[in-house]
């Protein structure tokens, strides 16, 4: 699992290793050197140098500190490595060591007062550039001055690593500058910050490598943010055992389909198979079973009429699936999100997605195994009907609508976003996705995966990182990691494989997990 952290937290965490004079900074250098270093030429001092340069922009603090010191041991071992100093002051400690290891030290402002393209040429040169400008310090906004130097090396592709975190990047919520240099790989200091694990700064950061500094007595055991990993899923899966029999492994029953959207019966019902639940009931108007059934045989159909459903006659359930394909006004919508409340019949784990979502109104309320799984249209839908601020962001969004409806709430986008209900609790956010997954239908195949990962038992936020770590990965199977498009279906055939890949552990572990946790 990685761990996020606010900057406050972060700071605070620092202050007794500071206190008692740990060289924090140094370390830090040293180790983002390494990182350097493995980029360039394998990592092994002794390599026979490279002729890559490395270009440094520094910034005024601590996060240039950084920067400034590794150029100096980057020198020391043979790389040419030299700082673009972007505000009138610098790390003086920093500056000095660059200086006495034979690094030069240009200044920003003389480049660019000077006629002709003297910073241009200066970053022309550079193979590698660390962005060292802001750290945890830093701020979502990019000053006049820094634009013509972020839009050129954004045009320029020259790969970049970003110094504890991308800057222009707010560390604690993933606020990002529109200009903020993406990053191949992002090397963190003393523990993930959270951020980088948010929609913004996930979408800049690249790799993530964690550095050991020795916070992690000091962090709080609480994150603000959590990511699920490979070894996570593979603790939390829940597996067939000798004893169970369908009953145990978790029923789900999937109200989705209309004679408008008949498809999304036959999505949602894939997902929900192929996610392994014990039995799968389709509860939809007879043609649209007509078809789930020609895909999916295995499905136990439940004919609905004109009015709602009386769940006491479908027999055996233990998670309700209710949305996909139902227009707000279907009258499935209603009956299903009533068993689903607190004060309902049950069973009170469940999924409400897409039609689902339209007919929630501000008196219902839920526990946390209910699943609300809305994109921002429908999150922002739901947030002017229950009086919430539709354009905040997405992280404090979920977390808005969560409180509002006790629900656990999976807000989708490239990188998917869940709110406990729970305000103290960390989120939980996945990037595991590609691009491609934006067309219809996929939504649906989420919706199945989690009813039944929510029929087997696990609880509503576990189970909402579950299913979005395997549909995001699926969806990349399907895609041949991002290369080609993929129909919906495809992503619901996949999870099997994706699982197999996963249990079996062939692939997949991330360095920001290793150390400090
Ligand atoms: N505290 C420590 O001992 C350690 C800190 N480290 C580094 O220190 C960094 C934090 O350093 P600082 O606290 O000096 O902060 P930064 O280096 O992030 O920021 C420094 C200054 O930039 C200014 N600033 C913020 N946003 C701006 C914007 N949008 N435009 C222009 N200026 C802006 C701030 O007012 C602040 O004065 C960490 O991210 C990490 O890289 C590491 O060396 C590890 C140890
Ligand atoms: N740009 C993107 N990158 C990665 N995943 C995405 C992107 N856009 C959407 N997704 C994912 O695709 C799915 C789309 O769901 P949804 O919008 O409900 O589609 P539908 O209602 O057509 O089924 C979600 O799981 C979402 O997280
Ligand atoms: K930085």
């Amino acid at each position: 699992m990685i761990r996020g952290f606010s900057a406050d937290q972060v700071r605070a965490a620092e202050a007794p290793l500071l206190d008692v004079g740990e060289p924090l900074m140094l370390r830090a250098a040293h180790s983002l050197a390494g990182h350097v270093r493995e980029q360039l030429c394998g990592g092994a001092i002794g390599n026979a140098p490279p002729t890559q340069r490395v270009l440094v922009l520094a910034g005024s603090g601590a996060n240039g500190g950084d920067g400034l010191h590794a150029a100096a041991i980057l020198r020391r071992d043979g790389i040419t490595a030299d700082a673009l100093l972007t505000a009138e002051t610098c790390h003086a400690e920093g500056a000095d060591v660059l200086r006495e290891a034979g690094g030069t030290l240009h200044c920003l402002a003389e480049l660019t007062a000077r006629p002709g393209h003297a910073l241009e040429g200066l970053l022309g040169s550079s193979d590698l550039v660390l962005d060292a400008i802001l750290g945890i310090g830093g701020r979502p906004e990019v000053p006049g001055h820094l634009r013509r130097l972020l839009e050129h090396l954004r045009r320029a592709g020259t790969p970049v690593i970003a110094v504890d975190l991308p800057s222009f990047l707010d560390a604690s919520t993933g606020e990002a500058a529109q200009l903020a240099l993406p990053a191949r790989t992002t090397v963190t200091f003393g523990a993930v910050k959270a951020g980088l694990l948010l929609p913004g700064g996930s979408d800049l950061a690249g790799d993530l490598h964690l550095v050991d500094l020795g916070l992690g007595p000091h962090l709080p055991s609480r994150a603000l943010v959590e990511r699920l990993e490979d070894e996570d899923v593979r603790r939390l899966w829940p597996r067939a055992g000798r004893d169970d029999s369908k009953y145990t492994r978790g029923v789900v029953a999937i109200a989705a389909g209309s004679t408008r959207y008949p498809g999304a019966a036959v999505l949602a019902c894939s997902g929900a198979a192929r996610a392994g639940a014990g039995m799968v009931r389709c509860l939809a108007p007879a043609p649209v079973l007509d078809l789930v059934l020609r895909a999916r045989p295995e499905v136990l159909g439940h004919p609905v009429e004109d009015g709602g459903v009386d769940l006491a006659d479908i027999g055996r359930t233990q998670a309700l699936v209710v949305g996909p394909g139902l227009p707000g006004d279907d009258a499935r919508a209603r009956s299903c999100i009533d068993a689903l409340r607190e004060d309902g019949q049950g069973p009170h784990r469940g999924v409400i997605d897409a039609g689902g979502l339209d007919a929630l109104d501000a008196s219902d309320a839920f526990g946390a195994d209910v699943v609300l799984t809305p994109h921002r249209g429908e999150a922002q839908r739901l947030a002017r009907r229950l009086d919430i601020d539709p354009e905040l962001a997405a992280a404090p969004l979920a977390r808005a609508l969560a409180e509002a409806t006790g629900a656990t709430v999976l807000m989708k986008g490239a990188v998917t976003v869940i709110a406990p209900p729970d305000p103290e609790a960390p989120l939980l956010a996945q990037d595991d996705a590609t691009g491609y997954l934006a067309t219809a239908g996929t939504g649906d195949v989420l919706a199945g995966i989690l009813g039944t990962l929510l029929a087997a038992g696990l609880p509503g936020p576990r189970a909402a990182a579950l299913a979005a770590v395997l549909h995001g990965r699926a969806g990349r199977a399907a895609s041949h990691d991002g290369l080609v498009p993929l129909v919906a279906l495809d992503v619901a055939e996949r999870v099997p494989e994706v699982l197999a890949t996963i249990l079996t552990g062939t692939e997949h572990h991330s360095e920001a997990s290793e150390g400090e946790r």
